[in-house]
């Protein structure tokens, strides 16, 4: 079984490759720019939908969104981190739902697409009372997040970065004390080799983390590191 599953990651990885030279984070925000409806977030999210039709993109889709609408609407989380935004079509989803007192702090390394992805969360009618970005790697914005949460704890995380990083942010955000006691987690490409190393992480510690619910390639995870578990796990 292993040889398919290798060749199988050999192909993902390749038809990755291809569709990260075709994806033009210019070219997203021009056409959302234009064609949709300014202050309106579902006329963006529906530009978005329109947009992946026709143009080669990272956008997680409708599919995956209504499922991750569903995990905003029930968790009801005060503080979320986006890692990965890209052009924000994940953020956006997730800025809409969230409570009024909720702020979203979404990471994204790439300088040009921060600056395009958070053009886009200001068209759609955010304001940075509800969201901020940080242009900078999830290693380095890890390092600096208690400061921008100072007595909160994440309550929801959302990792669509490099699955190689999902296992060292993930252990990072632990050992840094900035989860919440019954934080959930959003995996995206979880059949990618190093989302499969973390994956295998979470399932051997099942008095911790429960995979709850799969769509596609997308993983909802609930974490039970409340302070006792979470010493034994130290
Ligand atoms: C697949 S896209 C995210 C798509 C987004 N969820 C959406 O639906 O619009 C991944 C993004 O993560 C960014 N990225 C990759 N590695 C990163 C890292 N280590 N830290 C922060 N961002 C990273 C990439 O530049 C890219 O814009």
């Amino acid at each position: 079984r292993f040889p398919l599953r290798a060749f199988y990651h050999f192909v993902y990885e390749k038809m990755q490759k291809v569709l990260r030279r075709k994806i033009c984070v210019r070219h997203t925000h021009a056409y959302i720019f234009s064609e949709c409806t300014h202050g309106q977030a579902e006329s963006v999210l529906a530009t978005f939908d329109c947009y992946i039709k026709k143009h080669a993109s990272f956008s997680i889709g409708p599919e995956k969104g209504v499922f991750l609408d569903e995990v905003v609407r029930r968790e009801a989380p005060l503080r979320v981190l986006e890692l990965g935004m890209h052009c924000g079509y994940t953020s956006i989803r997730i800025l809409r739902l969230l409570p009024n007192s909720g702020k979203l702090l979404t990471v994204e390394v790439d300088p040009l697409t921060a600056e395009k992805g958070e053009e886009i969360l200001l068209v759609a009618g955010f304001n940075n009372s509800q969201f901020q970005v940080l242009p900078c790697s999830s290693a380095e914005a890890i390092s600096k997040l208690a400061t921008h949460l100072s007595e909160d704890r994440l309550d929801l995380v959302v990792m669509d970065h490099d699955p190689e990083q999902y296992l060292p942010d993930f252990l990072a955000l632990q050992k840094e004390n900035l989860l919440s006691k019954r934080s959930v987690l959003i995996l995206n490409r979880v059949v990618e080799a190093g989302a499969q190393v973390m994956l295998e992480y979470l399932t051997s510690k099942p008095h911790i983390y429960t995979v709850c619910q799969i769509v596609k390639d997308m993983l909802e995870i609930r974490c039970r590191t409340d302070t006792h578990l979470h010493r034994e796990e130290s």
